[in-house]
């Protein structure tokens, strides 16, 4: 089945094309899709007019394109800001009063929508394709899989996004639980712990917090770069984090940079998340990206021939989880169009699917290209490694527009700066955005160029 926004953006598109523009816009754009099911999708709108509207014209629709898409039934379960917003209270309140002392508000009482997410079954290892970019961390986490709580504790996964590492973070749960189907396993992503927590404060219910995440037998913390400057977080993670290395526990967390790039994470975080092993997952190359295709599309039943997937894997070079989206919007374009996948067609989808934006948007040789001219430094000296200020601005500028203004990963800005590290495009990318709030003449070059390039 396609993702949650792969299915949304589909169904955007293709009642953009059927309704008015200004019905679309009133009804279709402020629609917000929260969850899909196996057979309905739950959407937010902003009043109740709009949910009758939804529910007397779009939802047969909605159901048709779904079902020319997926081949499944899927009915649209409208639910209206206010609405959502009051489940909320409930469960707050529910949360507050309604339980036994000691004991977590149950699932049961949790709006699915809201349910804090689970192992996703489909990644596991045998979906995942091992490439050069991730050989290292693929291994270290079937290692942790068969013996959690020894080799490596913690294991610390970091790179760029939409490159796998949650993928092998819940393989190691999935395999874990196929091991042992009584191990008691937990994945959040960060915020989710922040959320947990700030919500276990406000309704004095530390203790069963603790409890719950001190009797793991495999913590999974997805993202953990959002514990930056949140001190009553890394505290609390402090002691979670203690309780469980001490009872040979397993810990997995992932970030998009090593723990000593997370700005003010504390010290005593920084040197126990570098205890055991830290591996950095890279973007695929080209024969890497053909093989996640090829495997994603046969486990998806997907008719499509060798070179079209290498056109795919050609035009798709950013990261793996637009490579898929790429695939899902080509698989829909050809049961909407009722055609065969052909590389003809593939190039059709991606243009009309406005996946020819990405393509097209801002490059990162532009980008140096007009900074060098606007700074007056060659090509040469701004990839290089002189560090005289006259260089290191101008160099620093146009790593942060590279940042800002394209997709690419941060290795992968690094390596087009000579091959630099993600590190110093991090640090270059702080250093501008702290100087901006202060520094008029900054301020106006950094337009300018932005003017220029966005133009
Ligand atoms: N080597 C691979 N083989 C198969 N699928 C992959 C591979 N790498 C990534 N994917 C898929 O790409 C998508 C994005 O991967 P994932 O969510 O794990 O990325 P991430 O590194 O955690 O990114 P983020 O930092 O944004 O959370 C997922 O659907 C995942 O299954």
């Amino acid at each position: 089945m396609l993702e949650r926004n792969d299915l949304w953006n589909l169904i955007k598109f293709s009642m953009e094309q059927d309704l008015s523009k200004i019905t679309f816009q009133t009804f279709v754009e402020p629609a917000k899709p929260l969850q899909l099911d196996k057979a309905q999708m739950t959407i937010e709108v902003p009043t109740q007019l709009h949910r009758d509207y939804w529910e007397k014209n779009l939802a047969a629709k909605f159901t048709d394109i779904a079902m020319q898409a997926t081949n499944e039934q899927i009915r649209p379960v409208m639910i209206t800001e206010e609405e959502r917003q009051q489940l909320t209270r409930d469960n707050d309140a529910q949360a507050t009063t309604g339980n036994v002392a000691g004991q977590q508000p149950t699932t049961a009482t949790t709006p699915t929508f809201m349910r804090e997410t689970k192992l996703n079954p489909k990644y596991t290892f045998d979906t995942f394709v091992i490439g050069k970019g991730n050989q290292m961390a693929h291994a270290a986490a079937l290692v942790v899989s068969e013996e959690p709580g020894t080799m490596y504790n913690p294991l610390f996964f970091y790179g760029g996004v939409g490159l796998g590492k949650t993928h092998l973070m819940h393989a190691i749960g999935n395999k874990l639980l196929e091991t042992d189907p009584t191990s008691n396993i937990k994945y959040v992503t960060s915020e989710s712990f922040t959320n947990e927590l700030i919500n276990a404060i406000q309704t004095k219910k530390q203790e069963a917090f603790r409890e719950e995440y001190r009797n793991v037998d495999l913590l999974l913390v997805d993202d953990i770069q959002f514990f930056a400057n949140k001190e009553a977080t890394q505290e609390e993670f402090f002691h979670t984090f203690n309780a469980l290395y001490e009872d040979d526990k397993q810990i997995v967390l992932t970030s998009d940079r090593l723990p000593n790039e997370i700005p003010q994470l504390q010290d005593r975080l920084v040197s126990r998340f570098k205890w055991g092993l830290s591996v950095d997952i890279t973007p695929p190359d080209l024969e890497t990206r053909i093989a996640i295709l090829r495997n994603k599309a046969d486990l998806e039943g997907i008719e499509i021939p060798d070179d079209t997937l290498s056109y795919i894997a050609g035009q798709i070079d950013s990261n793996v989880r637009e490579l898929e989206g790429a695939l899902a919007r080509v698989q829909a374009y050809s049961r909407l169009n009722n055609s065969p996948i052909t590389t003809s067609l593939v190039a059709d989808a991606l243009k009309s699917l406005h996946l020819s934006s990405k393509l097209s948007e801002v490059s990162i040789p532009v980008i140096q290209e007009k900074v060098a001219k606007y700074f007056h430094v060659s090509m040469a000296d701004l990839k290089g490694k002189k560090r005289n200020k006259q260089i290191v601005i101008p160099r620093q500028i146009a790593m942060y527009l590279s940042r800002e203004l394209t997709e690419s990963s941060l290795p992968r800005i690094g390596n087009e700066f000579g091959g630099k590290d993600h590190t110093t495009v991090i640090h270059a990318h702080d250093k501008i955005t702290k100087a901006l709030k202060t520094d008029p003449e900054l301020q106006k070059a950094v337009g300018d160029l932005t003017g220029q390039l966005k133009s």
